[in-house]
C-alpha cells in the first residue's frame, strides 16, 4: 500500500509507475497489455502521463489496451470510460487503434450479453489471459470493474467477460470483466482517492466478503498495490 499526499501527488506517481511498468512489460514481451479503468482518477491519471517527459521511453504503438468495464452505451457516448479517457489524454498518445480494444455498446452490438462475448472472444484471440497491467478503481460500495458487491454477475464463472443488468450505480447496464479475468494480471493496482472511499479501502485491505467487497476479491499474480491519497487510506 501507498499513500500520497493528495489526488495529484497519486495520480502523478500512478502515471510514473505506469510509465515503468509498460517499458519493462515491453522488454519482456514486446508488447504490453493494459487494462484501463473509469472514474475521475482513472481519467486523472491521463492527464499526468500528458505532463511527463518519460512517457517518451514507452513505445505507444506497442501497447494493447483494454477496459475491466464498459457502461453499455453507444461509441462517443461522454459517460462511456473510453470517451472520458480519451479525454483525459489517452487518446494523444500514439497509441495503434488496432490495439485499443473498445467495448461494443448498443449501437454496435444486439445486447450487452452479444457485447461480452465479442470482447472476451477478443481477449482470447489476443492471447490477453494475461495483463501486465490492472487499473482498477473502487467505487465507495466496494465494486470494481462493474461488479458490484452481491451482484449476481459477481459468480460468473469459466468466462472472460459478463454482461451486467441493474447496476446499482447508473447507467444500469454494463458489460465486464470477471473476477477470474481480473486475477489473470500480472500487477493489479487499485487506484483509490477521497474520503468516499475510506471505508471500501478499509473493507477491500481487510479481506471482507463478496457481499461487501468486489475488490477483495481481486489479486494480481505477482503483485497487488493499494495506490492511495491521505482521505482513501483514513480508516487504515
Ligand atoms: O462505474 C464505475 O465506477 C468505478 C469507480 O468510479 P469513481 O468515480 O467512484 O472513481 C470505475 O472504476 C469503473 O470503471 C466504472 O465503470
Amino acid at each position: 500500500m501507498l499513500v500520497h499526499p493528495g489526488k495529484q501527488e497519486l495520480s502523478d506517481a500512478i502515471a510514473a509507475r505506469l510509465v515503468t511498468a509498460l517499458v519493462d512489460a515491453q522488454a519482456r514481451h514486446d508488447v504490453a497489455q493494459v487494462s484501463l479503468t473509469g472514474g475521475s482518477l482513472g481519467s486523472d491519471l491521463w492527464r499526468s502521463v500528458a505532463t511527463l517527459a518519460a512517457r517518451s521511453a514507452v513505445d505507444w504503438s506497442r501497447v494493447e489496451v483494454w477496459w475491466g468495464d464498459e457502461r453499455y452505451l453507444p461509441a462517443g457516448d461522454p459517460d462511456r470510460n473510453d470517451v472520458q479517457n480519451d479525454e483525459a489524454g489517452l487518446d494523444t498518445l500514439g497509441l495503434d487503434p488496432a490495439k485499443v480494444h473498445r467495448v461494443a455498446g448498443p449501437d454496435a452490438s444486439d445486447s450487452a450479453e452479444a457485447s461480452a462475448t465479442a470482447y472476451a472472444s477478443e481477449v482470447r484471440a489476443c492471447g490477453a489471459g494475461g495483463f501486465d497491467v490492472m487499473i482498477l478503481g473502487v467505487g465507495p460500495d466496494g465494486h470494481v470493474a462493474s461488479l458490484f458487491p452481491g451482484h449476481p454477475a459477481q459468480q460468473a464463472t469459466g468466462a472472460i467477460a459478463v454482461a451486467v443488468h441493474d447496476s446499482p450505480k447508473p447507467p444500469p447496464d454494463r458489460v465486464s470483466l470477471t473476477f477470474e479475468a481480473l486475477r489473470r494480471s500480472r500487477e493489479v493496482w487499485f487506484v483509490v482517492a477521497g474520503a468516499d472511499k475510506a471505508e471500501a479501502v478499509a473493507n477491500g485491505l481487510r479481506g471482507a466478503g463478496p457481499d461487501v467487497s468486489s475488490a477483495a476479491q481481486v489479486q494480481g499474480e505477482q503483485r497487488t498495490l493499494w495506490l492511495l491519497d491521505r482521505d482513501a487510506a483514513a480508516q487504515l
